[in-house]
């Protein structure tokens, strides 16, 4: 439904998006991430048709919205947009609010799509109220039925719960993604929050400098990164140092068989991917380590465990049995597809 093809964009010299190519299908969400600077909002405005573009081309179900020398203006793009502040008419009515974008069409029908509206995001009855009346996570609901009223092809939403609190945003982004589903609303949203990509998202894009490094859904994003980068940024991570063989990987863990060191030439230094959860405990284990630190999580302790190499892994076991600092335990991965990447990968890329 939404196609970048090598989109390039440049302000004055500085490069800000580099050959950024992905593909969105009909009804789908997408969150893109990434740290401040990366370029998100700067895609965003891009696909809105506010940014032209310097190369490359962005589609809506084949028709061209941009390319070098054309870009369609926002107004014809049918997009619908809700922005941080999401500023809704502070003189108008709920309902005039909602309905300003659809306010040339038929009275029944305007009143029609208003009553659905106030119903998708559960704020039936507050179409006489105004903006001030309204609670923050209200209003954005609000922001949120005012871009869906001309029922647009596509929704673009620039960090729309950054003004609420860390409880209201969970709750918000659950509601906003049944809405949206509801509506089979095709949504680009830019946030730096990754829980609220997880939670909202059916595909993610991590950007860092420009670059895409990585579309993907969060699980495949959150296992399987593509590079340190995406699995630094995405998710807490330990790099155990590692060893190509013929058997697979020696780490401090022993030898690890994966079936990702066949894209390596034995001999090659790597970093092992291994993620808090990947180890457990298992009393006829070789593999020692001792107990450094110990976070109460809830439901897990963030402990850290020291490996005979002097490597430290940040590992989540359940706080059900609470283990001492000073322990020995031994330890096993409990995974059988590692990440793997080369030990000089840089910080961004
Ligand atoms: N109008 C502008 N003129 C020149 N440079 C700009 C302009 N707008 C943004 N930039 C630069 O483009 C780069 C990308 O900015 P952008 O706002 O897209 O980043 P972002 O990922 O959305 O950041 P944040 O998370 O902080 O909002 C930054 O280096 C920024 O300084």
């Amino acid at each position: 439904m939404l196609t970048l093809d090598k989109v390039s964009l440049a302000y004055q010299d500085k490069q800000v998006l580099n050959e950024i190519s992905l593909t969105l299908e009909e009804g789908e969400i997408a969150c893109l991430l990434g740290p401040s600077g990366c370029g998100k909002t700067t895609l965003l405005r891009a696909i809105a048709g506010f940014k032209s573009l310097q190369s490359g081309e962005i589609k809506s179900s084949q028709h061209l919205l941009s390319s070098a020398n054309h870009t369609l203006p926002t107004e014809k793009r049918n997009i619908g947009m809700v922005f941080q502040d999401f500023a809704l008419f502070p003189h108008l009515s709920i309902g005039q609010n909602i309905c300003f974008g659809i306010r040339h069409q038929k009275k029944a029908e305007k009143q029609a799509r208003l009553n659905e509206l106030l119903e998708l995001v559960g704020l039936q009855g507050y179409a006489n109220r105004y903006p001030h009346e309204l609670s923050g996570g209200q209003q954005q609901r609000i922001a949120l039925a005012r871009a869906m009223a001309p029922r647009p092809r596509l929704l673009l939403l620039d960090e729309p719960f950054s003004s609420m609190d860390v409880e209201l945003r969970g709750t918000l982004a659950k509601e906003i993604r049944s809405i949206l589903k509801h509506e089979n609303i095709t949504t680009v949203m830019v946030t730096h929050d990754q829980h609220e990509a997880f939670s909202m998202a059916d595909k993610i894009g991590v950007l860092n400098d420009g670059h895409l490094l990585q579309w993907d859904d969060a699980r495949m994003l959150y296992h399987y990164p593509k590079t340190a980068f995406v699995a630094r940024f995405v998710g807490r991570s330990n790099f155990l140092e590692g060893t190509i063989t013929e058997q697979g990987v020696e780490t401090a863990m022993g030898v690890l068989s994966t079936t990702a060191a066949e894209s390596f030439s034995s001999g090659d230094k790597v970093k092992v991917l291994v993620r808090p959860e990947y180890v457990q405990l298992s009393v006829s284990s070789a593999i020692q380590a001792e107990l450094v630190s110990r976070q109460f999580r809830g439901g897990y302790y963030m402990y850290t465990l020291q490996l005979s190499s002097g490597e430290q892994l940040q590992v989540l076991l359940s706080s059900l049995a609470k283990h001492q600092l000073g322990e020995s335990v031994g330890i096993v991965l409990s995974t059988d597809r590692l990440s793997l990447f080369p030990s000089d990968s840089c910080a961004t890329t």
